[in-house]
């Protein structure tokens, strides 16, 4: 299989380690949380985020999900506290889902899995790029939420409303003052523990932040996510559903609660 890794039954999750050996490595992401498992840590902070829309520039269907990218070359919109040390600056954020309402998010809890699941990824300003932190153990922290079926998202709403403009794989339009933290539930409990991209190369450089409480998204936006498409223009079209790697082997690792 060239690098071309995918979602489908020949290019997908369980056929990575073939190119990406570190599949099978001591922190792959995601996880099955237990919160049972989860040992509450009361050192653990609030999380302190602080997201500019100015910042905001552009949404691109990369043929593996979409994805709204962020100006990332000054401190003004940036993640700190938490579980991490230092600044983090906010990249790009994105999200897995199903082809129906049963499946679509990465982590689960418990077993449960949501419909979807939003990530916001972010790099440590002690590296000079996300390139170089994204090989670093302590190199990126990404903040997951989980979507679940309810009312619609008037925030969410926004970013579906430029999907139009990017249905296809390698198609981008320009996407501005799109403020993220609209996108955030309204209890910021969290589990944490240390993980990995959940995507090719499968680098082991993620602080991962689940957030407890799930955001709503209806079940009419859910169609609009699946309706984009894996393929690019000019070939057969393939909708982009099922995005997501199943929960890998917790290998030891304790997962941290915030909250009791
Ligand atoms: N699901 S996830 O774990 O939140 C998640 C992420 F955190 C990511 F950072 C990426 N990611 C991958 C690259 C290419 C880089 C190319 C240069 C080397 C590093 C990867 N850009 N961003 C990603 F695709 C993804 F799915
Ligand atoms: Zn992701």
């Amino acid at each position: 299989m060239a690098h071309a890794w995918g979602y489908a039954a020949n290019n997908g999750p369980d056929k990575w380690v073939s190119n990406f050996p570190i599949a099978d490595g001591p922190r792959q992401s995601p996880i099955d949380i237990l919160p049972g498992g989860a040992s509450y840590d009361s050192g653990l902070k609030p999380l302190r985020l602080k997201y500019d829309p100015s910042n905001c520039l552009e949404i691109l269907n990369n043929g593996h999900s979409f994805q709204v990218t962020f100006a990332d070359d000054s401190d003004s919109s940036t993640l700190k506290e938490g579980p991490i040390s230092g600044v983090y600056r906010l990249k790009q954020f994105h999200f897995h889902w199903g082809a129906s309402d049963d499946k679509g998010s990465e982590h689960t809890v418990a077993g449960t899995k949501y419909p979807a699941e939003l990530h916001l990824v972010h790099w440590n300003t002690k590296y000079p790029s996300f390139g170089e932190a994204a090989s670093k153990p302590d190199g990126l922290a990404v903040v997951g939420v989980f979507l679940k079926i309810g009312d619609a998202n008037a925030s969410l709403q926004k970013v579906l409303d430029a999907f139009n403009d990017i249905r296809a794989k390698g198609k981008q339009t320009s996407f501005a003052g799109f403020d993220p933290s609209t996108l955030l539930p309204g209890c910021l409990d969290y589990w944490t523990y240390d993980g990995s991209l959940t995507t090719p190369p499968l680098l082991e450089s993620v602080t991962w932040i689940v957030c407890k409480e799930p955001i709503s998204v209806s079940c009419e936006q859910m169609a609009k996510f699946r309706s984009l498409l894996f393929s690019a223009e000019g070939e057969p079209e393939c909708c982009m559903v099922d995005n997501y790697r199943p929960p890998q082997p917790l290998k030891g690792r304790p997962v941290r609660a915030s909250f009791q």
